[in-house]
């Protein structure tokens, strides 16, 4: 008998995965359950509401980002800036002052890339979405796949700008 359940997570109003016995908890399905075992797991009816569960493809990762952008980012402008001057060393500088506040905090991420971020991603707390090889630049790409799920990069540097990425799946 697997010991997971669905939960009804409190900060993002989505079900999520735990399982009581390794204590590991996880938005997407747990890859081993069927739709049948699924709808058969405690507080599936958390799923009913609609709320589509992430699921994430083989290969596929999942992160938020920060993004402060200067005056050498491909398009230095952003929904918070019209023409963004700063230059990359100040970016860098401004960008590790908000890993300094986040720590090591998911939440503090999302709070402060709401804020602080230069991607339209702000809207969503920096979350992108699940993506697999070969669709974020390069450097992006791989800095999130060196990470371990709930880790959160160095500075890391693309031609849209300075980054900090948090990856979530
Ligand atoms: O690089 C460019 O020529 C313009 N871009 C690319 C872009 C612009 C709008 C929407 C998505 C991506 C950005 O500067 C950009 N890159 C990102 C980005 C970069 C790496 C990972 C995720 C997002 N976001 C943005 C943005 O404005 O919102």
């Amino acid at each position: 008998m697997s010991s997971w359940e669905v939960r009804m997570s409190n900060s993002r109003r989505v079900p999520y995965f735990y399982n009581s016995a390794t204590n590991q908890s996880s938005w997407e399905a747990p890859s081993g359950l069927t739709p049948e075992q699924i709808k058969d797991l405690p507080g599936s009816e958390y799923l009913e509401g609609g709320e589509k569960v992430a699921q994430a493809n083989p290969g596929q990762v999942r992160a938020s980002h920060l993004l402060v952008k200067h005056s050498g980012s491909r398009r230095p402008s952003s929904w918070k800036e019209q023409n963004i001057t700063r230059s990359k060393e100040e970016a860098t500088a401004i960008l590790k002052t908000y890993a300094a506040e986040i720590g090591n905090s998911a939440t503090k991420f999302g709070e402060l890339a709401s804020v602080h971020s230069d991607c339209n991603s702000a809207k969503n707390k920096g979350d992108l979405g699940f993506f697999g090889k070969g669709q974020m630049q390069k450097p992006f790409e791989d800095a999130t796949f060196a990470l371990g799920v709930g880790e959160i990069s160095g500075v890391v540097e693309t031609d849209s700008g300075v980054h900090l990425i948090l990856r979530t799946a």
